[in-house]
């Protein structure tokens, strides 16, 4: 039985790393008492919170916290007809956070995830953790088999090459979830009372080539590394599919991240998700993905960028083409997915033009 850790009496963090250079995305649909506990590792953050659901709802956020707070209408007047490509009613909409952040870092969580404990007892700083392996180079061109080699007492093992062991900048930092676990609906459906318990002491590149599930609710980046890539899609309400927001992301990260030489983590820092979300209403959401995602997943494995694309934006405006070429044969919904990501980049690039040389 894993629980989550007491943070009551842990002093605020006065050495917050990264304090001026990193916002905390939060989207939300209730009041943030979660923050309470995560106040010692949190409180010096500034916090964007995505408002989604009914605008008129006030969220209560705890005292001591610097936030901004965007609903619907706000995203509305910001983004004009371009907000069509933010999803409402559902947690996707969280992207619209990155897009108005400044800052070089973001990390995003859920309001149902709680401070873990690790297998000391020790509460879990996973924004710390998430800095480090953001700060760290990654491996993604030749697998370490004792796992991150910057890692305090570890290294690079024999039979690695010197000739890489430089490593490439970290683009993404995937963090993971005790108690309950990620699981689609038909796995919940079957396995309603599993719960998570291990807490696996690593983390790991994902290497070049290997696409991997991304979860959207403990996760972390470099925002001018990867951020205009990192677009949650068109899910929710009006939409076909949901619960399949930071899988796109993570599959268009991916194959940008390979094509850029990014580096990709996964691993710690643990959280704890205290809430399951319905099996059912997941079902729902998820069945045409559960279906699709045959098909998508090679699309990714076999998604050629070329030489041309050099920025972010253009290996995200070379995918989006490719989507409408190769996926809107499954269906409609693709098509207007593909133009939703065109939509994407250019009110990223509207709110952030590039800084002049
Ligand atoms: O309509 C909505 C519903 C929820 N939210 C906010 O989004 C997150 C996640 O919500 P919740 O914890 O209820 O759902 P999970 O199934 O656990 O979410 C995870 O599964 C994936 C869904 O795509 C995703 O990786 C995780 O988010 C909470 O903060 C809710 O407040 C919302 O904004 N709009
Ligand atoms: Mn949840």
């Amino acid at each position: 039985m894993v629980e989550p850790a007491n943070t009551v009496g842990i002093p605020v963090n006065h050495i917050p790393l990264l304090k001026d250079e990193l916002d905390i995305v939060i989207p939300t649909i209730r009041n943030l008492d979660f923050l309470e506990m995560w106040r010692p590792f949190l409180q010096p953050y500034h916090l964007i919170i995505v408002q989604d659901g009914d605008p008129s709802k006030t969220i209560a956020v705890p005292e001591g916290f610097d936030y901004e707070l965007y609903n619907r209408n706000d995203i509305n007047r910001i983004l004009g007809p371009k907000a069509s490509c933010i999803s409402f009613k559902d947690s996707a909409c969280r992207c619209f956070g990155y897009m108005v952040s400044k800052k070089k870092y973001i990390f995003t969580i859920d309001d149902d995830c709680f401070v873990a404990k690790d297998p000391s007892g020790k509460a879990v700083n996973a924004l710390e953790q998430h800095i480090k392996n953001l700060l760290c180079p990654s491996t993604p061109f030749f697998f370490n088999t004792l796992y991150d080699p910057y890692r305090e007492g570890a290294d690079f093992v024999r039979g690695y090459p010197f000739s890489l062991r430089e490593g490439v900048s970290t683009a993404v930092s995937h963090g993971l979830w005790l108690n309950i676990p990620d699981y689609d609906a038909p796995t919940q459906l079957v396995k309603p009372k599993e719960r998570n318990t291990r807490y696996v002491d690593a983390v790991m590149t994902i290497p070049k080539g290997t696409l991997f599930p991304m979860c959207g609710m403990n996760l972390a980046f470099d925002r001018e590394l990867i951020g205009p890539a990192m677009y949650f899609g068109l899910m929710g309400d009006g939409q076909p599919i949901g619960r399949y927001d930071d899988m796109w992301a993570g599959w268009c990260i991916k194959v940008i991240c390979d094509h850029l030489g990014l580096g990709v983590k996964t691993g710690l820092p643990y959280i704890y998700h205290s809430k399951a979300s319905n099996p059912f209403v997941n079902l729902k959401k998820e069945y045409k993905g559960i279906f699709w995602q045959e098909d998508i997943i090679p699309f990714f494995q076999s998604a050629k960028l070329t030489k041309e694309a050099v920025t972010v934006q253009q290996c995200y405006m070379e995918l989006s083409k490719l989507v409408k070429e190769k996926l809107s044969p499954i269906d409609p919904y693709f098509d207007k997915l593909a133009d939703a990501m065109v939509t994407w980049i250019e009110a990223w690039d509207e709110l952030n033009p590039p800084t002049k040389a």
